[in-house]
């Protein structure tokens, strides 16, 4: 077995997971990798003291490596997404972060999920990507067009609202007047979908969300779509130019200019340990349905 291990933070509780992980990894004769940077900082912090061998992007890793873990919140979790792209290697997340929602396995059951993970006891959720076209083209995004949660438009510059003039599958749906508008994946649904009043969609749903950001009419209410469904968007506001975001990165872009959304061809491969299920993940982290009373 041979694991890719990746991570964008070092505090103090880096040391013992990491001193841990590759202890369990060692013991059990798995080969592993590390991003360079992240290994750059645990060297720097001493928390690592021997060679390992390290990737630096997507084009360093391939169909050698049976898993990703990303050690980290869920920020890391989504950029290290952004690493394995449509390699199909199956990311795992160990929670250093705070709420975790993504990276599943806590620091307390660190060595017994590894080893389930080990037997093959684990399975593969599958999820759905978006993908941004944007007519002019955005820089920012040339490389890496797609998200895992949400992509956004957003207002910029301003207190005033901006007007998203939505179309599916070429059918004009309405023009929202709003601070903005989320298209959610079922992954993302729980993120800032569900702040701005979005429905939870299990993993696997095939289907999309779009929530509108504070919309000043009462009758804009968030809406499920299919996943083969192709969005179009434009943009138009009070500043010259408005906020697109893919999960954690965000660019300016020009007023009017068209951007297409539509699901990737590929989807990304989460471990799942049979555990830490999604709905138990609900209930523990986002307290589902908890009720004093009960
Ligand atoms: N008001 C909000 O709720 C809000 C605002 C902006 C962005 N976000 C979310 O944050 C994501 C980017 O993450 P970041 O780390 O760069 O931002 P961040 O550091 O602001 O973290 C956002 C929070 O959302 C949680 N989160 C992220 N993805 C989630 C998911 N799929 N299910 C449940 N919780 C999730 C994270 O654990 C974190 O607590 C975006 O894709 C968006 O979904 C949420
Ligand atoms: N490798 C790490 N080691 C220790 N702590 C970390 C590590 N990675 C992240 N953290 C902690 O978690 C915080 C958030 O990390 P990250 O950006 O990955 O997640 P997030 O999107 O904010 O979500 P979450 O709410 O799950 O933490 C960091 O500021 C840091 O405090």
């Amino acid at each position: 077995m041979k694991v890719a291990i990746y991570g964008q933070y070092y505090q103090n509780s880096t040391s013992p997971i990491i001193g841990r992980l590759l202890q369990f990894l060692k013991n059990n004769g798995v080969e592993f990798s590390m991003e360079v940077v992240f290994l750059k900082m645990l060297q720097d912090h001493n928390a690592i003291s021997f060679s390992i061998p390290t990737f630096s992007s997507y084009s360093d890793l391939d169909h050698s490596y049976d898993m990703l873990i990303s050690v980290g919140g869920d920020g890391t979790f989504l950029r290290a997404a952004t690493l394995v792209r449509d390699l199909g290697i199956p990311i795992l997340g160990i929670n250093a972060g705070r709420l975790g929602f993504l990276a599943t396995v806590q620091q307390e059951n660190l060595e017994r999920f590894l080893q389930l993970v080990l037997e093959k006891k684990h399975t593969i959720s599958k999820r759905t990507l978006l993908s941004l076209d944007c007519s002019p083209e955005i820089d920012a995004f040339k490389q890496l067009n797609f998200a895992m949660n949400d992509v956004t438009v957003n207002r910029k510059d301003t207190t005033s609202m901006i007007t998203i003039d939505t179309y599916l599958n070429d059918e004009y749906l309405t023009s929202y007047w709003a601070d903005g508008l989320i298209i959610s994946t079922p992954t993302g649904s729980t993120g800032y979908s569900l702040s701005c009043g979005g429905p939870i969609l299990a993993p696997t749903t095939e289907s999309l969300v779009l929530t509108p950001i504070a919309p000043h009419n009462l009758n804009a209410r968030p809406i499920v779509i299919p996943d083969d469904t192709v969005i179009k968007l434009k943009v138009s506001g009070r500043e010259e130019n408005y906020l697109v975001s893919l999960d954690s990165r965000i660019s300016a872009v020009k007023n009017n200019s068209t951007i297409t959304i539509k699901k990737t061809s590929f989807k990304i491969n989460m471990v799942e340990i049979p555990e830490e299920t999604f709905l138990k993940t609900l209930r523990n982290k986002l307290l589902f349905g908890e009720d004093k009373r009960n």
